[in-house]
């Protein structure tokens, strides 16, 4: 089984190092051992993020698309002060229950910048946006002559401000149970300071990459697809210089190796036939590190803590369908003391370095996690053998597919099923796998989202919109749904599971009071809460996560 590098395709031939044009082939190009293909072939680690762009929003959209496309719009004010009046999801945040300011003052962390410039650091001191979106100089700076007119004497006119320059990013989430795409528009005002998101376009498509895993055209198919909206939606002139990257998280990194190469191949090669500027780093399987480390960048950066002086930060859970992944900022030196290694990344963004508690659990997502409670995660060629749990409803009997794998779930027939036992059964997969982090008892604010947002609007915990909810609430609500498995059959025959299991999660996983304050979200600011925007701005200006 591979293991959690993030590793690539082969380099496009459009990259720079291969002769061609400079856009981004800049980036960090670390050898992954894993996917060693054959000598004038090694394959990169993808590039890490950093850039930082103020937001706000108006939303244009509709649903386009088979399973869910939206269009939004965003326009933000980049002063920080000015930031409450600009947060356009204001009901996500949860101020008062935030991070307090640490006490005492941990070395090496890091600090919040006090003044406004913060927003623009010195244009030598960040990774500069890539040549091909900086504003042509004579866009930027108008002849004087052409203003002036002092023959006779009128007032000098004002000089026009320079024109605004549109770029786009696209990124790819290949996850273990859908593809999506996010097309961002990016405005750059002025080349030394920082771009502006303007707008995202996102759609997702099920199933997932790694069902393709014998067939890779036809996973190859599902980009082709996806790149069809890239087409409709970035103005053809923009094609050339729009980077198109693609990375995969637990459903490709639980793949045997060489099958997970052959999808990125099929990829590289769809992205090379495809319009789109394809970066020789642009097919990648994420490490589950930088996966944390992305998501907590963005939905910091969409919540306004990056660039507020508050010092607050709010922490990150994404439970995904193959890895479950938790990041935040610790407040106590303590906390990166008795972690293990692995399990902090360090990374620099507007000028600061941050130190992260974060750690992507591989098989405990959601999906992963239901087969390894039936004991059928990695079973494979026991087509025969039907996976039984107390977690379902008695009478339920289904083949179920993960990863490419197909399986015989039931429940138990003759015998119980119901909240205690399914406890002891998902205990199982979570004792003895989980690190808690020292500080977790305390009274940081995390923002839960993916799976943790589906199963409580399923449950009716919080509605569509998102909202805060205790651990407690998800434990209650798993009681409910295990001991009245008929009632809520009818919404998934794993809800009993899936509730047991992100209790278990949170409690004996991580080791969450009861009383934790969970902000649950899809959306904030309109833009989805997943690592993707934080890996677009990482790939602008290299992150460092190490
Ligand atoms: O931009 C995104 C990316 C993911 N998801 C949801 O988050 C979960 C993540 O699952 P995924 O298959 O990506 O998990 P992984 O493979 O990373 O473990 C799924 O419910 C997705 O629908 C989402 O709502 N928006």
């Amino acid at each position: 089984m591979m293991g959690e590098n993030g590793c690539q395709a082969p380099p496009s031939p459009h990259c720079p190092h291969h002769g061609l044009p400079a856009l981004s082939c800049a980036h960090r190009q670390d050898l992954c051992p894993p996917f060693t293909l054959p000598a004038g072939q090694a394959v990169n680690t993808m590039a890490t993020p950093n850039l930082l762009l103020p937001v706000c929003v108006w939303l244009l959209a509709g649903s386009l698309f088979t399973e869910a496309t939206y269009y939004r719009h965003h326009r933000y004010i980049p002063h920080f002060y000015r930031y409450r009046e600009h947060s356009a999801n204001t009901e996500n945040l949860l101020p008062d229950v935030s991070n307090p300011v640490p006490e005492v003052t941990q070395s090496g962390a890091p600090t919040y910048p006090e003044v406004p410039e913060v927003f623009h650091p010195a244009p030598d001191a960040a990774h500069p946006i890539p040549e091909a979106f900086h504003p042509v100089p004579e866009v930027v700076h108008p002849a004087a002559e052409t203003y002036l007119q002092p023959q006779v004497h009128l007032p000098e006119p004002e000089v026009s401000p320079p024109a605004s320059r549109v770029f786009f990013g696209i990124m790819f989430d290949a996850g273990s149970t859908g593809t999506r795409i996010h097309i961002y528009k990016f405005i750059q005002k002025d080349p030394v300071e920082l771009p502006v998101l303007d707008n995202e376009m996102y759609h997702a498509v099920k199933p997932g990459l790694s069902e393709y895993k014998d067939n890779p055209e036809e996973g190859g198919n599902t980009i082709r697809q996806l790149l069809k909206i890239a087409k409709k939606t970035v103005p053809e002139e923009e094609w050339k210089r729009t980077p198109v990257v693609l990375k995969a998280t637990a459903g490709l990194r639980l793949l045997p190796e060489e099958k997970a190469i052959a999808l990125l191949k099929e990829v590289q090669e769809v992205f090379e036939e495809s319009p789109f500027f394809v970066p020789d780093n642009s097919v990648s399987i994420m490490n589950g590190a930088n996966e944390g480390v992305l998501a907590w960048v963005t939905v910091n950066f969409l919540t306004g803590h990056l660039y507020s002086n508050t010092r607050r930060t709010v922490g990150i859970l994404d439970l995904g369908g193959g890895s479950t992944q938790i990041t935040f900022l610790p407040k106590s030196k303590k906390t990166i003391q008795s972690a293990p290694p692995t399990y902090t990344a360090k990374f620099s963004l507007f000028n600061h370095t941050y130190e992260l508690y974060t750690h992507s659990y591989l098989g405990n997502g959601l999906y992963a996690g239901r087969l390894a409670t039936l004991g059928a995660l990695g079973a494979d060629g026991l087509d025969w053998k039907v996976f039984t749990s107390s977690c379902l409803p008695k009478k339920f009997r289904e083949e179920v597919t993960f990863g490419g794998s197909t399986y015989k779930v039931s429940g138990i027939p003759d015998g119980y099923a119901g909240y205690k036992l399914c406890y002891y059964e998902v205990m199982r997969v979570v004792k003895g796998i989980f690190h808690q982090p020292y500080e977790v008892k305390g009274s940081s604010v995390f923002y839960a989202f993916s799976h943790y947002f589906d199963r409580a609007v399923e449950t009716g915990l919080i509605s569509s919109r998102g909202g805060a909810i205790e651990v407690r609430d998800f434990k209650k609500k798993a009681k409910e749904v295990c001991n009245k498995m008929t009632k809520y059959r009818a919404i998934s025959p794993f809800l009993c599971m899936d509730m047991t299991y992100i209790t278990c999660l949170l409690k004996e996983g991580f080791g969450f009071k009861d009383s934790t304050v969970l902000q649950l979200a899809k959306k904030v600011n309109n833009v989805e809460t997943s690592w993707a925007l934080g890996a677009t701005f990482d790939f602008f200006r290299d992150f460092n996560i190490h």
